[in-house]
């Protein structure tokens, strides 16, 4: 089973305007919808879809978790959140002419909340552990680390880019965007073949494997045996939110099912491919031949 671990996790607001946003006047928005989102909680929903195993848990408080943990159990994911005082967070996207992305920090958990989440991964006994988003506030990379340390579950990371590098422990996977990937190495990241050169450098440090989301770029990933790119096919794209947890969760789905890395870099490419096209982190309906969807 993959088990995914939001510490983080946000209700995603997505509003639609039908012109440019201006200031000084009222606005109205043409479409309005909530997801249970961050980025762990939503591999989970793609791993489900896909036809994966998959729990989501992490921390979830207030009225924003409780619309979370309520809109997961509609939507059938499994899930096992630890409760906390403090609210998670609302992320919005306004979709106009442009995408914006404003997402809160997200609040302040004590340390010891790492201890019940880590409670929480034992209890379902996990093949792998998947820790995705960014950390609240008051925690840094060693919650982690010490989430990888605690049992021979394999752990799969996608934390902010800046942070990779201080990671210290036993990482199978990580998957960095292409401004993580330059946050984490330093490098260049205006071509495929510099972000495969950064994606090789980062794997160096100690990582399994790098899977790159490149955007309209499609992918790539950085194995010991080398570095695969396959770009992405033309889509109509609604909104970006979420595309990077979609890779990842049909790469995921992929090799769970022994798919060797390339094939399941085209899988994970193929499902983010769909996801651009729906708004906010919906799930798309599944429909042509050959997704790794249907
Ligand atoms: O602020 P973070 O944790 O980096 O990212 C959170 C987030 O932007 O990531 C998901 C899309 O990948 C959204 O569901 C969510 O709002």
């Amino acid at each position: 089973m993959i088990l995914t671990v939001t510490l983080n996790p946000a209700v995603d607001h997505t509003v639609r305007l039908d012109e440019s946003l201006e200031a000084g006047r009222v606005q109205r928005a043409s479409e309005a919808r909530f997801d249970a989102g961050g980025k762990g909680i939503n591999v989970a929903k793609y791993l489900d879809e896909l036809g994966a195993e998959t729990l989501a848990t992490g921390v979830l408080g207030g009225f924003l978790g409780e619309f979370v943990a309520t809109r997961l159990t509609a939507d059938g994911i499994a899930h096992d959140f630890v409760e906390t005082d403090g609210r998670t967070r609302l992320n919005t996207t306004v979709l106009t002419d442009a995408e914006y992305k404003i997402n809160h920090r997200g609040p302040s958990v004590d340390g010891s909340v790492v201890d019940r989440v880590i409670e929480r991964i034992e209890r379902h006994d996990p093949e792998t552990v998947v820790v995705a988003g960014s950390l609240p506030p008051s925690l840094g990379v060693e919650a982690v680390d010490r989430i990888a340390a605690s049992a021979d579950w394999e752990t799969v990371v996608d934390v902010g880019g800046e942070q990779l590098d201080r990671l210290a422990g036993s990482y199978t996977l990580c998957k960095p965007n292409r401004a993580e990937l330059a946050a984490a190495t330093g490098a260049p990241t205006a071509t495929v073949e510099e972000c495969a050169r950064a994606a090789e450098a980062l794997r160096s440090t100690g990582f399994e494997r790098v899977v790159a989301s490149l955007g309209a770029d499609g992918a790539l990933v950085a194995t010991r045996s080398g570095t695969v790119h396959v770009p992405a096919p033309e889509a109509e794209v609604v909104d970006t939110v979420g595309a990077g947890d979609a890779l990842l969760a049909g790469v995921l789905a992929a090799l769970a099912e022994g798919k060797p890395d390339e094939d399941a870099l085209r899988d994970g490419v193929a499902v983010a491919s769909r996801v651009v096209g729906v708004p906010g982190t919906t799930i798309p309906a599944r429909s042509s031949v050959g997704d790794p969807m249907d």
